[in-house]
Parts: C-alpha cells; structure tokens; sequence
C-alpha cells in the first residue's frame, strides 16, 4: 500500500521550517529547555498548536481528516526519552508490541510469528523478555524494548529523543550501535542526544536548537568541530574530551 513511496516529514515550528526526507539521518542538539522534545512532539503530530504546520509529502495534516493522521502514525515513530514511562507499565512486552501493531495498523504477530522473533533479533532482546513487564527490565532492555515496540509499527523514519540518558556509558553505546544499524537498514533517524560523541558516524546532519528555534544546522562533523552559534559552542566546550 505504501510500498515505493518516498517519505518527508516537515514541521514549522515558530516560523521556522524542518523538512525530513526519507533515509536523512539527524542530530538535534540544545541545552535543557530548548525545544528539543517539542520538535520531536511536534514531528509526530502531538502538538499540533505550536507545530504551526505538519506535512507529509507535502500534505498538510493539520485539519486534515483522520486517515492522513494514521498514515503518519504508521510511518513516523517516536521513542521517548524514560523509557520506564513510555511504555505501558501495564503491559507486557509482547501486548506493547501488539498494540504498536494495532496503532499503526499493521496487522497482529501471531504468538510464534517469525517477524516477532526477527524484530527481536534486530534489538537483540531476549525472547524471554517478552512477557514481562517493563518494570522488571533493565534500563537498557527497556530501551531495546522500547525502540522494538516503535520498530513493530514498521516505521520509516524513528524519532528518538535522550534514549541513552539514563544509561550508563557501554550500555549507552550497545543502544548507539543499534540505531546505527537500523539507519544502515535503511530507516530515517532523528536523535536528540545530549552527549554529543553519539551522534558521528549515527546521523549525517545536526540541527541546534535554543530558545526553541533553530539557530545552526550543518554536516555532524563540522558543526561540532566548527561551532558557528554561541549555543554551538556552548555545548560543544561543555562536552568532554576523550
Ligand atoms: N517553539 C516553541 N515555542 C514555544 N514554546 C516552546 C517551543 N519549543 C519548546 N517550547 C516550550 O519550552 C519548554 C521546554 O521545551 P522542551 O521540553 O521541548 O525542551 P528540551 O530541549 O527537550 O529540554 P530537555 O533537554 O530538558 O528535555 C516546554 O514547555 C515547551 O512547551
């Protein structure tokens, strides 16, 4: 149904214009406070009155009817940043799996379906994680849980904002490892990191945020190695050197 068609998100937020396209890899990078959540909120259509205007493909969604909205769905997928909240307590993996599923309207994994063992397989979860409750996960199966439950919506483009924040630093880069190779695969990625040494070699471009508007964006590697904007360098002269 969807098959051969390109994907772009775009988002105007304060007057500004972000425009995705499909396989794009970006950073998004600003201190606390900045917007950096919101434009992920934004891209997914939940804040529709800041956003200003959300287009996919061009068509705009805001006061667009219902199914333009399920495609988005579908398609765009966000992983928040505590992963202890962003899935259902409630719930099993495997029931947050199937409601991904549902939401995006895909159709159900059956119980031994060889696509619940390979999305499982892509995170390098154990398949004895899935009926379990979040709460009795690490934090990093939590992440791998997490990225799994967006992943099972077969999205073209994941948002993932401070996935690594509460981790310590080698499960931070086994989950790094892991969004490299699903944009190696092919899917879009957008990365809200404030640790700065994920994003090279993770996304192609980076865009910084502050006071909630864009204020530099560039190659990865040029902006951080040539920071143009005071809140670039900020960020940057704050960032450890290894
Ligand atoms: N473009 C904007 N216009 C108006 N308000 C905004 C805009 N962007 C963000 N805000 C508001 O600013 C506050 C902080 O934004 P947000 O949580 O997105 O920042 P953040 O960069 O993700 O922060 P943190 O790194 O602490 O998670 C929120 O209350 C949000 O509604």
């Amino acid at each position: 149904m969807l098959l051969g068609r390109g994907l772009t998100v775009g988002v105007r937020l304060c007057g500004v214009d972000l425009e995705l396209e499909r396989g794009a890899g970006l950073g998004v990078i600003g201190r606390s406070g900045s917007g950096k959540s919101t434009l992920a909120r934004a891209l997914v259509g939940l804040e529709p009155e800041l956003a200003g205007s959300l287009r996919m493909n061009g068509r705009e969604l805001i006061g667009a009817p219902r199914s333009a909205w399920a495609e988005l769905r579908a398609r765009v997928q966000l992983v928040w940043q505590d992963a202890a909240t962003a899935m259902d307590p409630h719930l099993t993996v495997r029931h947050s799996i199937a409601e991904a599923r549902l939401l995006a309207g895909r159709d159900r994994f059956t119980r031994d379906d060889p696509r619940l063992a390979a999305l499982l397989e892509r995170v390098a979860l154990d398949p004895v994680l899935l009926d379990r409750l979040p709460g009795a996960l690490s934090g990093g199966q939590r992440q791998r849980a997490a990225i799994a439950r967006a992943l099972a919506a077969e999205p073209e483009l994941l948002i993932v904002d401070e996935v690594t924040s509460a981790l310590d630093r080698p499960v931070a880069w086994t989950i790094v490892d892991l969004l490299r190779s699903l944009r190696a695969a092919g899917i879009g990625l957008m990365m809200i990191s404030h640790d700065l040494s994920f994003l090279p070699g993770t996304v192609d471009r980076v865009l910084v945020l502050a006071d909630g508007r864009p204020v530099e964006a560039g190659p990865v590697a040029t902006v951080l190695a040539e920071p143009r904007h005071a809140a670039t360098r900020a960020l940057v002269d704050a960032a450890p050197r290894l």
